[in-house]
């Protein structure tokens, strides 16, 4: 049997530090984005996920956007190297947590950087984002660890936002969607959908027709549930306020055969 395991990481006391790039610097509530983080953390164990918690990062103001941290195809999971440097020490706890579920692990190397938002898997087909977090010997790297596992790699510029993952995701039917006026190359996607908000472009697939979305692109959902997806929306904002989204808090692990 596949597996439906994630794996989420509690907010540091210190998340109001977190880092901000693109946006303006806003103040973080971390109580209310701890309760935000249960509620999302709820959806997905009523969805059918078996939540697998890493140990909290408390000096890591960052540590709850677990995505950033590893990457999984097929059973491999690509311990990366942060683009930023204050993320480095987040990733040892992730490398416990994936070796205990049975992974077999891999590295991203000092000088490649990586960030796991910057990796989008469409199928077999895994589009990596050349960002301000991830550099071309991070693409080399990802492209040596999984091409020899069947991927295709897909090189994509990311100049207007943080991550990939912040302009594009996928539809459960391989449809990329994303919002245009944030991404460099929307012809690089086959099967495009454009949204109109930008925290639309950001769905996480719960199973089935069932996607996740944030509360604040209502415009989307409506697209999307008349697109005949059901669809259910949490909110994040104080994880927004960070550029984070529904897609950076957890990591789904979908090929491991137990
Ligand atoms: N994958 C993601 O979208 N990660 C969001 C990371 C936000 C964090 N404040 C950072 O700048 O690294």
């Amino acid at each position: 049997m596949p597996s439906k395991k994630a794996l989420v990481r509690r907010p540091s006391p210190r998340l109001a530090e977190g880092l901000v790039t693109h946006a303006e610097r806003q103040k973080v509530d971390v109580g209310l984005a701890t309760e935000q983080w249960e509620a999302y953390v709820e959806v997905l164990r009523a969805h059918g996920w078996e939540i697998c918690e890493v140990e909290g990062a408390d000096d890591c103001p960052d540590s709850v956007f677990v995505e950033d941290t590893v990457v999984l195809f097929r059973n491999v999971a690509l311990i990366t190297r942060p683009g930023s440097a204050s993320r480095r020490p987040e990733t040892a706890g992730v490398e416990e947590a994936v070796a205990g579920l049975g992974c077999s692990v891999n590295w991203i190397w000092d000088p490649g950087t990586l960030d796991g938002g910057d990796v989008l898997k469409v199928g077999d087909t895994v589009y990596v984002g050349r960002s301000g977090r991830t550099d071309a010997a991070g693409v080399q790297q990802l492209r040596a660890a999984f091409e020899p596992l069947g991927a295709r790699v897909v090189a994509v510029p990311v100049s207007k936002v943080l991550h990939l993952k912040s302009a594009v995701t996928a539809l459960p039917d391989g449809t990329v969607i994303g919002h245009i006026p944030k991404m460099d190359r929307p012809s690089l996607f086959p099967g495009f959908l454009a949204v109109p908000e930008e925290s639309g472009a950001q769905v996480l697939l719960l199973g089935g027709h069932q996607l996740l979305m944030a509360a604040s692109a209502p415009k989307t959902a409506e697209l999307l549930t008349d697109l005949g997806y059901e669809v259910v929306t949490v909110d994040i904002g104080e994880f927004e306020k960070l550029e984070g989204s529904v897609t950076c808090l957890s990591v789904r692990l979908r090929e491991l055969y137990a």
